[in-house]
């Protein structure tokens, strides 16, 4: 920490914290000052992960045209199954028009995917025929020319075998709605039916500073009483799973002027910028002081556990942008949490996403979980089905609140209430599932 003897103008000495936050009601803040981003085209494959900003419909009818689902015979159902002999008028391959006719007494050998003759009605697959090159037993392959004729002794219902204009999509009916993450399900739907681009937001451009005197990169030497960055490379890892593209910031000191230096530079260039540490109310603790500053931010402290000190705003970059801004503890299990819980529901709301994404269940505790009266409790487990495919959370590393080495093979966090105890093995308890470990 550096000892400051006075704040630059605009920076108040001490942050004013609002307290007793609840975590829903700290949300409610944080997506409060959230737009979703503008959609832009791109082409469809390239849209994977991106998220829909439009209904997507089709144009046209799946199939396009009747067609064959086997390799075989289209003919007329009522001339097949009593080994009556069909005369073979022709072949139509995939690709290729039918410009044949099937009457009655006929048949016309089809590939998959090949437009159905007119007049017929069903396709009978070659392995359910005799013809005239299978020497009187049932063909076990297709010949290069088709058949002179073909006999089909057993019954095959109407319309078997012919894929129906229209049987899968119809003309005009929606795909998917806005808000839908583009998967390649979707990739492989749009293109069937034509698409060659979609309307997708673009991901959101995510600063992440760390703020702290004491603070060096991993990789440096440290110098007595300082400590490698750590929340600057995770919280970068977290926005990229988020599905944000994070810009790790260099370290901020424990500095206002460098402090607001580097937001306001930063502002008119990305969607949001989160930094960590400086969100509480020690001497060198600036990213909260800056509820005081000209920018339009609170200090909170939230109800839970860890992550109680948060920072929530809009910083004006000097065009006149405005970009949300959250400030996250300094603690790295606390700044994770914190992103888990108001950064996370932040990028998907600026992706523009139906869902935040949050995903609940309940589970068997394994271990002993402590619960802070008065807060919500987030504490890291690992959520695994056991041999019986009951979903069991263990806690992770040694139980220490703020151990970074908890965070090994966390897969989870386990919910407590603010009014429940603690937790003893064999409980239930709601676990929020996270992206941490897989
Ligand atoms: N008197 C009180 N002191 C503290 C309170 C309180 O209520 N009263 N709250 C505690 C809680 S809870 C937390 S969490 C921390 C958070 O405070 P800050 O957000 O201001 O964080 P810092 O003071 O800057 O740092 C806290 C801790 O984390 C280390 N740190 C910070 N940044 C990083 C980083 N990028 N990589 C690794 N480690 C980092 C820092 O060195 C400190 O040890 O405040 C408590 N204090
Ligand atoms: O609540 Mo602090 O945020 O304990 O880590």
């Amino acid at each position: 920490m550096t000892s400051v003897g006075g704040c630059l103008p605009g920076l108040a000495a001490a942050p004013a914290h609002r307290v007793g936050i609840s975590p829903e009601e700290a949300l409610a803040r944080v997506l409060g000052r959230i737009d979703p981003l503008p959609g832009h085209d791109v082409p469809v494959w390239s849209a994977l992960d991106g998220v829909l900003v439009e209904t997507v419909r089709s144009d046209t009818p799946l199939p396009v045209f009747d067609n064959s689902a086997m390799d075989g015979y289209a003919v007329r159902s009522v001339d097949v199954g009593d080994g009556r002999r069909l005369r073979v008028v022709g072949d139509v391959r995939a690709g290729r028009p039918a410009v044949l006719h099937v009457g009655p007494g006929e048949a016309c050998r089809v590939m998959t995917g090949a437009p159905l003759p007119a007049g017929a009605d069903t396709v009978v697959p070659y392995e359910l025929t005799k013809t005239s090159d299978s020497a009187g037993e049932r063909a076990t392959r297709l010949t290069e020319l088709p058949p002179a004729w073909i006999e089909v002794d057993e019954p095959v219902a109407q319309g078997r075998h012919v894929r129906r204009v229209g049987e899968d999509v119809e003309a005009g009916q929606v795909l998917a709605t806005a808000g839908t993450v583009v998967g390649p399900g979707e990739v492989a739907l749009f293109s069937a039916v034509g698409h060659a681009s979609v309307r997708v937001s673009r991901p959101p451009v995510v600063a992440v500073l760390s703020t702290g005197d004491e603070l060096s990169p991993a990789g440096d030497p440290l110098a007595p009483a300082r400590v490698h960055d750590a929340n600057g490379p995770a919280l970068c890892a977290l926005v990229r799973r988020a599905g944000g593209i994070p810009v790790e910031g260099a370290l901020v000191p424990d500095r206002p002027d460098a402090l607001l230096e580097r937001l306001e530079s930063l502002a008119g260039s990305v969607d949001l910028v989160i930094t960590s540490g400086g969100a509480s109310a020690g001497a060198a603790d600036f990213v909260a002081r800056l509820a005081e500053s000209r920018h339009e931010v609170e200090a909170l402290l939230v109800a839970m556990k860890p992550g109680k000190p948060l920072v929530v705003g809009r910083v004006d970059a000097p065009e006149g942008r405005r970009v949300p801004l959250i400030g996250l503890p300094g603690n790295p299990v606390a700044a994770m949490v914190a992103f888990e819980v108001f950064a996370g529901p932040a990028i998907a709301r600026l992706r523009g996403l139906r869902h935040d994404g949050v995903r609940v269940v309940e589970a068997l505790a394994a271990d002993e979980l402590r619960a802070t009266p008065g807060r919500v409790s987030f504490t890291r487990v690992r959520v695994e089905r056991d041999d019986d495919g009951q979903l069991v959370a263990g806690a992770t590393g040694d139980g220490c609140g703020h151990g970074v080495r908890s965070l090994i093979g966390a897969n989870a966090l386990a919910v407590l209430p603010p009014e429940q105890g603690d937790v003893l093995p064999g409980d239930r308890v709601t676990v929020r599932l996270t992206k941490w470990s897989t």
